[in-house]
Order: structure tokens, then C-alpha cells, then sequence
């Protein structure tokens, strides 16, 4: 897996790649790691689909009971410490790398990290999986703080193609997501039109 996001003013960019492996076989090549948890908040998987998966569907029931109580929109940094949660009190029975992504009228664009082992940070720009090992130099060397909505777009699409070309345990196709005030508008970039290098 390749997963990646990044925040900008009044929002965050998500993105992920589509192959699921079991060994070496492909068992999903069109795997759908964006996964959503509230209007406003979603989460990038990485590690074992069936503990991610999991982990997703309790954090988005208790986000939702929360809702009701609150009465408004949960805040991302709350989604994340409920992932935290989760990821840290079974960290030895669970495989998860999870980035939390959302807007909150509080905080605007935010993304957590939670990597194996169950630690949770606040990153303008983050990335996991497999894949993010062979792409942390180019990340590290096309960011630049304060960059606007397509640009965040053009860097996820870029460093995620990379992270594809290089891991066999990525490839297929980008999914891209862009959560924002409005809501999220999602697309997909199919295997024969990624970016070349
Ligand atoms: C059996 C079976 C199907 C296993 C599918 C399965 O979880 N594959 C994993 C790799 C893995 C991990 C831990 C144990 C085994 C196999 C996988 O493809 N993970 C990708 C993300 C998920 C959300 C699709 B990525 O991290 O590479």
C-alpha cells in the first residue's frame, strides 16, 4: 500500500493506490483504502484490511452516537484519538497504519497519523504504507508549506505514482479525495493515465 495526505487552507487531499496483496498474488486490484468515517472526516488504510476495516466501522459508530450527543459535526483530532485508542490498547493483536484526514470548523484541514504501534501525530503532510518508504526524499523535497488545493493535488498524484513504480506491493489505480467545508468530492486516476517520470 501508498497512502498519503495533505492539508491546505480549508481542507485536506487524500490518496491512496488500489492493490491488495495476499503474498504475492494480487487478491484486489481495485481496493478502495479511502475509507469514510463521517461526512467531513475519512481515514487512508494501510497494513491487514481486515483489522483496518474493522477499526473503521467502531470508529465510525462511535463517532456517529457522538454526533448525536454533541449535536454537531465530531472534530477530526477526536476521530484520530478514538483511532489512537483502538491502534494502542491492541497493538499487539492488530496490523494498522492509518492516516485520519478531515475539516472541522474548529481546525480547518487536519491530518493525524497513526502508524503500527499506536502513536498518533498532527502532519501537513503525511504518508504510509509500504510504498512510502521508496518516496519520503521526494516528499520531502517538493513540500512547501502553505500550497493551495491543486497543488496538494498534483503532489499526492505524483508521489504516490512513484511509491506504485516502485513497491510491488502497490499499483492499480490513484483514488484521490478532497474533503473540504463542502463535503468530499472524490476521483480516480486509472493505471494507464498516472504520471510519468
Ligand atoms: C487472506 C487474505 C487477504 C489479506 C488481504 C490483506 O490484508 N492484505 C494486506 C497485506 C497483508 C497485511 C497483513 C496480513 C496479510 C496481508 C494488504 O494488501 N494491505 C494493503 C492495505 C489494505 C487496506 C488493502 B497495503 O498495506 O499493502
Amino acid at each position: 500500500t501508498s497512502i498519503m495526505a495533505c492539508e491546505f487552507d480549508g481542507g485536506v487531499v487524500i490518496g491512496a493506490d488500489s492493490r491488495a496483496t495476499t503474498g504475492a498474488y494480487i487478491s484486489n486490484r481495485f481496493a478502495d483504502k479511502l475509507t469514510k468515517i463521517t461526512d467531513y472526516i475519512y481515514c487512508c488504510r494501510s497494513g491487514s484490511a481486515a483489522d483496518t476495516q474493522a477499526i473503521s466501522d467502531i470508529v465510525a459508530y462511535h463517532l456517529s452516537l457522538h454526533k448525536m450527543e454533541l449535536g454537531m459535526e465530531p472534530l477530526v483530532e477526536t476521530a484520530a484519538n478514538v483511532f489512537r485508542e483502538l491502534c494502542y490498547n491492541y497493538r499487539d493483536s492488530l496490523m494498522a497504519g492509518i492516516l485520519v484526514a478531515g475539516w472541522d470548523s474548529r481546525k480547518g484541514g487536519q491530518v493525524y497519523s497513526i502508524p503500527l504501534g499506536g502513536m498518533c501525530v498532527r502532519q501537513p503532510i503525511s504518508i504510509g504504507g509500504s510504498g512510502s518508504t521508496y518516496v519520503y526524499g521526494y516528499m520531502d523535497a517538493q513540500y512547501k508549506p502553505n500550497m493551495s488545493k491543486d497543488e496538494c493535488v498534483k503532489l499526492v498524484e505524483n508521489t504516490l505514482a512513484l511509491a506504485m513504480s516502485r513497491d510491488g506491493s502497490s499499483g492499480g489505480v490513484i483514488r484521490i479525495g478532497v474533503i473540504t467545508e463542502k463535503g468530499t468530492e472524490r476521483k480516480v486516476i486509472l493505471g494507464n493515465e498516472l504520471p510519468q517520470f
